[in-house]
């Protein structure tokens, strides 16, 4: 046995550890599986595991807490972004992901909050209604890549259920249906105002959490796209609120929001 150091930060309750990419010796999965679990481990929707390259660059693994890699994370990029801006001092940092390089500006800390500007890349949003095993009826909504995939659709219920189920159930049905090849993230949404939204997330490889950055840009673009919303908008989940530009469909979204560092230490990790 052996002590791995982690770091565990959270942006608007969506948690995650970062552990340095030597830490994982292969073992990102099952570290994932063991070191996320609610009761047993540390707890955390995901791990970034942070690889620092010789060229002075940053290259992010994400593991979903059932041990499944994802491109990459929004939320959990600017947890590594607070971090390297409390440990080290970067105001601005380049993170190579999976789904592409994220840079992320410090804008100010308020108090325990620190408050990140991230270039999220170019959304890629694509209407299209689906059929699931075991939900009646056709689902209106959209295919949309941030990077990673999701599927967002927009429930008339203020409960954001839909299609006779609660969304934690329809969301678990869509994000496995073998529809989508790699699995999705599905996002509820709800236009509140012309310049906001409220939505709810189910997560690929963690179910629902109370935030996404991902997500938020997801819902964000479905929503300016298929519901004519504003270009900035307030994106309103259970943890918190984001906020999100996208002046053209040809240009990066911009998303904004808080990351908190919780705490760090060693964990013991058996492999
Ligand atoms: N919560 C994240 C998204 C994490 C990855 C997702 N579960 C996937 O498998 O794509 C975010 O803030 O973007």
């Amino acid at each position: 046995m052996s002590g791995i150091g982690f770091v565990k930060a959270h942006a608007c309750g969506n948690d995650f550890l970062v552990i340095e990419e030597r830490e994982a010796k292969g073992k990102h999965a099952s570290m994932a599986q063991k070191l996320c679990a609610r009761n047993t481990g540390i707890g955390a929707d995901g791990i970034e595991f942070l690889d620092r390259r010789a060229d002075g660059s940053f290259f992010l693994r994400l593991f979903n807490a059932d041990g499944s890699e994802a491109e990459l994370s929004g939320n959990g990029t600017r947890c590594v972004a607070a971090w390297l801006a409390a440990s080290e001092g970067r105001q601005e940092v380049a993170l190579g992901t999976h789904g592409g390089i994220r840079t992320c500006r410090l804008i100010e800390r308020k108090g325990a909050e620190w408050w990140i500007e991230s270039a999220m890349g170019v959304p890629r949003v694509m209407p299209r209604a689906i059929e699931i095993a075991g939900v009646n009826g056709v689902i209106e909504g959209a295919m949309v890549n941030v990077g990673n995939p999701h599927y967002v659709i927009f429930p008339d219920s203020e409960d954001f259920s839909s299609h006779g189920m609660s969304w934690q159930e329809l969301g678990a049905k869509i994000s496995v249906d073998p529809l989508f090849k790699f699995g999705t993230n599905v996002e509820f949404v709800r236009v509140l105002a012309q310049d906001q939204i409220e939505f709810r997330i189910y997560e690929r490889g963690c179910g629902p959490t109370t935030s996404s950055g991902t997500g938020t840009c997801a819902s964000s673009s479905a929503a300016m796209t298929l519901r004519a919303v504003a270009r900035e908008l307030a994106a309103v989940a259970q943890g918190g609120t984001q906020r999100v530009v996208w002046r053209d469909s040809t240009s990066e979204m911009m998303l904004t929001g808080p990351a908190e560092i919780i705490c760090k230490g060693e964990v013991e990790f058996g492999g």
